[in-house]
């Protein structure tokens, strides 16, 4: 439980599809210290993912339709604000993570699904930030048991644009395990649609003078193959770190010349 008056952390954990791995993945998250509240959000999954989750201890939300990843993020952290907001004017500060207080804000932790009980290793992601010394940790992941099939197209085109964009480099641009303030998360809100969330919320955070830092963590995820359903995936990918690029130097192009504009790209 956490001191009076520290900031807990919540995990928003976005699924689709994960009914084999969430219950190991929620599991491990729930017994990380400082995380007091697990939100899983269902994309429209086909399997039984919310059950799964709900069963292993999470808070559930489902989406009917599938929205993508980014949406889902949306979707979890707005639910543990009005959560957050119930509990205050319950002014029981209890809510989800009894013993926080009920008006700070959570930090954020986002997790994918298909962590199983590697992350547990998560984490090395929390003290940076609970401490002030970061705005926003990302986890870069050893080499995986299982090959991937991937080329490095998306990785270099996510990589060399925010490099453009914003001077810094990082080592894996697409990690999604991150734990930020709830400020580094208004700050690239409205998310960068998709896949884009990672390329946005980096690119964004940083150009709000927050600091960004990388945190090699012991993760292993279900890596996309080689086979058609894994190219499909990467074009996916690549449309959506493009497009979140793409407008973000839109918006960098209108700033000085149209700031009003530039902030409703
Ligand atoms: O429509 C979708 C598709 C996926 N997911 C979930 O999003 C997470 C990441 O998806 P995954 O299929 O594991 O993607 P990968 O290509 O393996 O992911 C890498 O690349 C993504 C960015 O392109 C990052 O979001 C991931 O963190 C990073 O591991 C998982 O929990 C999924 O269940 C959704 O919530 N909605
Ligand atoms: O497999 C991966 O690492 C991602 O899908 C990115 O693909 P890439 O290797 O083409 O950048």
């Amino acid at each position: 439980m956490s001191a009076p008056g520290a900031r807990a952390v919540a995990a928003i954990i976005p699924c689709k599809d994960e009914a084999d791995r969430i219950a190991a993945t929620v599991r491990a998250v729930l017994a990380l210290d400082g995380v007091d509240t697990v939100v899983v959000v269902d994309d429209g999954s086909s399997d039984d993912t919310a059950g799964v989750a709900h069963a292993a201890g999470a808070d559930v939300i489902v989406h009917a339709r599938n929205a993508g990843k980014a949406a889902a993020l949306e979707t979890g952290v707005r639910h543990l604000r009005e959560l957050e907001a119930a509990a205050a004017r319950a002014g029981t500060g209890t809510g989800p993570g009894a013993g926080a207080s009920a008006l700070a804000p959570r930090h954020l932790l986002f997790v994918d699904g298909d962590l199983e009980d590697s992350a547990t290793n998560l984490h090395v992601l929390v003290p940076p930030v609970l401490e002030g010394r970061a705005d926003m940790t990302v986890a870069t992941l050893p080499a995986q048991k299982v090959a991937g099939g991937g080329r490095g197209f998306v990785v270099r085109l996510a990589r060399e644009g925010i490099e453009d964009l914003t001077g810094w480099t990082a080592v894996q641009p697409l990690s999604g395990m991150r734990c930020l303030t709830a400020e580094a998360f208004e700050a690239a809100s409205p998310l960068a649609p998709g896949w884009g969330v990672e390329v946005g919320l980096t690119v964004d955070v940083l150009g709000a003078g927050l600091r960004v830092e990388e945190v090699p963590c012991e993760l292993q995820h279900r890596v996309s193959g080689k086979d058609w359903r894994g190219q499909v995936h990467r074009a996916a990918q690549y449309r959506d770190v493009w497009r979140a690029l793409t407008r973000r130097r839109l918006r960098r192009a209108l700033s000085d010349r149209a700031p009003g504009v530039a902030h409703r790209i």
